[in-house]
């Protein structure tokens, strides 16, 4: 299978770049990654949120942009549906079995992904009603794939 994760705005802290860096090395068993970093555009602090939602949209157009076609795109929301981890796994396990092999996950910046990129995605994905960073999430959802693999292959991990 082929995982891109497209990503708004860099990984600063040193701590989440070694921990994602664990993850891709460890999940390079189980599939292709690519993670996709698109610049976060600059939000003056005083932006209007027609400013914002202009800066999101322009965000959003360089995210699809870098969709490949044909991916199944799984945009990552607070408003988006919440799965177990076995779910997600299952999630995977269809796709791959049903012939979808390539995988988008997409994680905004500071303000979110615009509708156009929601609209694009094809499953919107909650990892709770709680707001994380975005370099934070970028961490937990390689986690959480690479718990995803070792489900489904039914090898052994920490539960
Ligand atoms: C700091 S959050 C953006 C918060 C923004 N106010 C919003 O409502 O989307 C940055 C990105 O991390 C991801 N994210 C943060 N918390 C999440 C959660 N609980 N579930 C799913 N994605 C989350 C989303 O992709 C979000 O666009």
């Amino acid at each position: 299978m082929q995982i891109d994760i497209i990503a708004v705005g860099k990984i600063k802290e040193k701590y989440l770049n070694l921990g994602i860096e664990e993850f891709r090395k460890r999940l390079s068993s189980y599939c292709k990654l690519n993670i996709i970093e698109i610049p976060d555009e600059r939000t003056p602090d005083n932006a209007s949120p027609s400013e914002e939602e202009y800066i999101k949209e322009r965000e959003g157009e360089k995210i699809i942009a870098k969709i490949r076609d044909g991916s199944y795109v799984i945009p990552l929301a607070l408003t988006g549906k919440m799965l177990s981890s076995e779910e997600l796994a299952e999630k995977m396990n269809k796709l791959a079995i049903s012939g979808n092999s390539h995988v988008t996950f997409v994680i905004g910046g500071s303000l979110g992904l615009s509708n156009s990129v929601l609209q694009r995605g094809n499953f919107q994905l909650s990892f709770s009603r709680m707001t994380f960073p975005h370099q934070l999430m970028r961490l937990i959802l390689l986690e959480q794939i690479y718990r995803g693999f070792r489900i489904n292959r039914g090898e052994p991990y920490h539960k």
